[in-house]
C-alpha cells in the first residue's frame, strides 16, 4: 500500500512539520546561499589560474581575489553554524512532538491492543520511527532544493564554458540513478527487518528484566543468555545488510563520478590544445563537473532515505489508524447515584476465542455487597472489565443508575467505579505519590484517612522514610500483602460509589483480612461493592454470593 493509499494519509505526518515551516523556510535560505557560494568557488579558482598563467582572462589582482574568497569562506562558516544549529533544534523539536502525540494515541487505545502486542514494538515507534521522520524532513527534504540548485547552476556555468562538456557530463547522469536505485530499492526491506528484530529484542530483554526471579527460581539463566543472544544476532545480522549496502552506494557513486571526471579531463585537454577553451576554463569546468556529482550523491542517499522514512512512515500512519477507545466527546457523564448495577443479557467474547459469557443478567441493588465466586477462567474479571468500559459487550447492555454506561462519559464513568485489581499495579514512586495517583489534590489527611482504612497506616509508618519511602518498580520493595493494602488505599482515597475488589485480598494473612474485613463492613455499608473472591473471610462481607461458571466450551 503506498503511504496516500493509507487510511490515514501522509500528510497526517506532515502535520508535525508545519509549525516549524519558518525555521525550515530560513534553513532553506540559507542551505542556498552556501550553495550559491559553492557555485562561485569553481568561477573563482578560473580567475585564480587565470592569474597565475598570465592569461588575458584575469581581471582581477591577486590579493582581490584571495581577500574576497577569505571572506566568502567565512561567511559560508557562519551560515554552516547556523544551519546545524536550526537543523538539529528543529528535528529535535519535531520528534518531540511526535513522541508526545504517539504517546498520547498510545494512552487512549483500548487494553486490547496492549495485550495484543509486544511493549517493544510500541517502544520502537517512540525512539525509533518518530526520530527517522524528523530526520528525514530535516535532513533529506529541506536539502533537496539546495542540492538541485547547485546542481543546476553547476551544469548552467560548465555549459557557459563549454556546452559540449557540459552535455557529456549531463549523459554521464544516469549511471549514477541506476547504481542508486539499484542499491536503494534493496535497503528498505532490510531496514523493516532490522526494526522488527530490534524491537523483538527489546521486547524479549524488558519482559526477561520483569522476570527475573522466575528465571533465577528456574535456572533459566543460561537459556535465556542464548535466546537473547539469538535476537541479538538477528539484530546483528540486518544491520550488516543494511550498513553494507549503504556503505556500497556512496563509493559506487563516487567511482561513476571519478570516471565521469577523467573522460572529461581527457576531452577537456584535447578542448584546450584545439583552442576551444583555455586552461583556466577547464580548471573551472572540472571543479564544476565535481559541483555537479557532489549533489549526486547527496540524492543518492535521498533515495535510501525516502525508503527509510517510507517504512517509518507506514508503521506510525498504521499506528495512529488504531481506533482509540470510543471517544466520550459530547456524551453526557455518569449521573452521581446511588450505585444500582443492572447487567441487561450481557454476552461478550475475546476476539478469536469462545464465548466468555452469554446472556448474563444480574441486578446490584445500591448499598449492596455481593460476591462474585467460580471457577478459574469463569469470567469473574471479564464481568468487572466489562463495567469500566475496557473493552465493549458483544450483546446486551450495563446500566449504572439506570444510565447505559454505553452512552455515558468513559472518564465520569471510572471515576465512580474504583477497582482493587488482581495484580497490583503499583508505580516506582513514594507511597504518598502512590495512594494520591488518582487524587492528586488529597490532602494529608485524606491519605492518612484512606491509608487506616486499608489497614496500610502501621506497615507504613514503619518503612524507613515512612510517606516518602520509594517503593521501587512495580512496588518490589513491598510484600504482597503491603502492595495490596496501598492500591486498596488508592482507590478508597477517590471515594468511588461502586467498588471492585478483584481478589484483592488474596495476598493478606488471616488476620489481617479479618481485621481489614471488619474495617471495610463500615466502609461497604455504604457503597455498592462486588468482591471477586474465593476466601471464606471475604465471602463473609457478602450480603449475596453469585456463582458464575464457565460457559460450555465451542468454536469462536
Ligand atoms: N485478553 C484476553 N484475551 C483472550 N482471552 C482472555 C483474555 N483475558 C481473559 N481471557 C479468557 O477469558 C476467560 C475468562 O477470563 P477471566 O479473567 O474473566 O476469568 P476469571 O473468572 O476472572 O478467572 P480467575 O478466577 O482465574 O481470575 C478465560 O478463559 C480466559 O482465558
Amino acid at each position: 500500500m503506498s503511504l496516500n493509499d493509507h487510511p490515514m494519509k501522509f500528510a497526517h505526518l506532515l502535520r508535525y512539520v508545519t509549525p516549524h515551516r519558518g525555521t525550515l523556510a530560513l534553513i532553506l535560505l540559507l542551505l542556498l546561499a552556501g550553495g550559491a557560494i559553492s557555485l562561485a568557488n569553481p568561477w573563482i579558482a578560473g580567475q585564480l589560474t587565470a592569474i597565475i598563467l598570465d592569461s588575458a582572462q584575469g581581471r582581477f589582482s591577486l590579493t582581490f581575489i584571495l581577500l574576497a574568497w577569505s571572506g566568502l569562506l567565512l561567511f559560508r562558516a557562519v551560515i554552516g553554524f547556523a544551519n546545524q544549529y536550526l537543523i538539529g533544534v528543529t528535528g529535535e523539536s519535531m520528534s518531540a512532538e511526535l513522541r508526545n502525540r504517539v504517546y498520547e494515541h498510545l494512552q487512549v487505545l483500548p487494553l486490547g491492543y496492549y495485550q495484543d502486542r509486544k511493549p517493544g514494538d510500541l517502544l520502537s515507534l517512540l525512539a525509533n520511527d518518530s526520530e527517522i521522520i524528523s530526520g528525514f524532513v530535516t535532513g533529506t527534504l529541506v536539502q533537496l532544493l539546495p542540492q538541485l540548485f547547485v546542481f543546476a547552476g553547476a551544469f548552467l556555468m560548465m555549459a557557459l564554458i563549454d556546452i559540449q562538456l557540459a552535455l557529456l557530463a549531463a549523459i554521464l547522469l544516469p549511471a549514477y540513478f541506476v547504481a542508486m536505485k539499484v542499491i536503494g530499492r534493496r535497503i528498505r526491506p532490510i531496514t523493516g527487518r532490522w526494526i522488527d528484530a530490534w524491537s523483538s529484542m527489546y521486547a524479549f530483554a524488558q519482559e526477561n528484566v520483569a522476570l527475573i526471579p522466575a528465571i533465577k527460581a528456574f535456572g533459566r539463566e543460561p537459556a535465556e543468555r542464548a535466546r537473547f543472544r539469538e535476537h541479538n544476532r538477528a539484530v546483528l545480522g540486518h544491520s550488516r545488510q543494511q550498513i553494507r549496502l549503504q556503505a556500497l552506494l556512496s563509493p559506487s557513486v563516487s567511482f561513476l563520478s571519478g570516471i565521469g571526471m577523467l573522460l572529461l579531463l581527457w576531452l577537456g585537454l584535447q578542448h584546450v590544445e584545439q583552442g576551444r577553451i583555455d586552461a583556466a576554463e577547464l580548471v573551472s569546468l572540472l571543479l564544476y563537473a565535481m559541483l555537479l556529482a557532489q549533489p549526486l550523491s547527496g540524492l543518492a542517499n535521498v533515495y535510501g532515505q525516502v525508503m527509510l522514512t517510507r517504512g517509518a512512515a507506514d508503521r506510525l500512519l498504521d499506528f495512529f489508524s488504531v481506533q482509540p477507545e470510543p471517544v466520550s466527546i459530547g456524551q453526557p457523564p455518569l449521573v452521581a447515584g446511588d450505585g444500582r448495577i443492572e447487567y441487561q443479557n450481557v454476552s461478550f467474547a475475546y476476539p478469536g476465542r469462545s464465548p466468555v459469557l452469554e446472556d448474563f443478567s444480574l441486578v446490584i441493588q445500591p448499598g449492596e455487597t455481593i460476591a462474585l465466586t467460580g471457577p478459574n477462567g469463569a469470567g469473574k474479571t471479564t464481568l468487572v472489565h466489562l463495567l469500566l468500559r475496557f473493552m465493549e459487550p458483544r450483546g446486551g447492555r450495563i446500566l449504572i443508575n439506570g444510565q447505559d454506561i454505553a452512552e455515558v462519559d468513559i472518564t465520569s464513568l471510572r471515576s465512580q467505579v474504583g477497582l482493587v485489581a488482581q495484580h497490583t499495579l503499583l508505580f516506582n514512586g513514594t507511597v504518598r505519590e502512590n495512594i494520591c495517583y488518582g487524587c492528586p489534590d488529597a490532602t494529608d489527611a485524606e491519605m492518612k484517612k484512606a491509608a487506616f482504612a486499608a489497614q496500610a497506616h502501621g506497615f507504613i509508618d514503619e518503612l524507613p522514610d515512612g510517606y516518602e519511602t520509594v517503593i521501587g518498580d512495580q512496588g518490589v520493595k513491598l510484600s504482597g500483602g503491603q502492595r495490596q493494602r496501598v492500591s486498596l488505599a488508592r482507590t478508597l482515597l477517590r471515594q468511588p460509589a461502586i467498588l471492585v475488589f478483584d481478589e484483592a485480598t488474596s495476598m493478606l494473612d488471616p488476620f489481617g483480612e479479618s481485621d481489614l474485613v471488619s474495617q471495610c463492613k463500615e466502609i461497604f455499608r455504604l457503597k455498592t461493592v462486588i468482591l471477586i473472591t474465593h476466601r471464606p473471610g471475604t465471602l463473609e462481607l457478602a450480603d449475596r454470593i453469585i456463582q458464575l461458571d464457565p460457559l460450555p466450551q465451542r468454536q469462536a
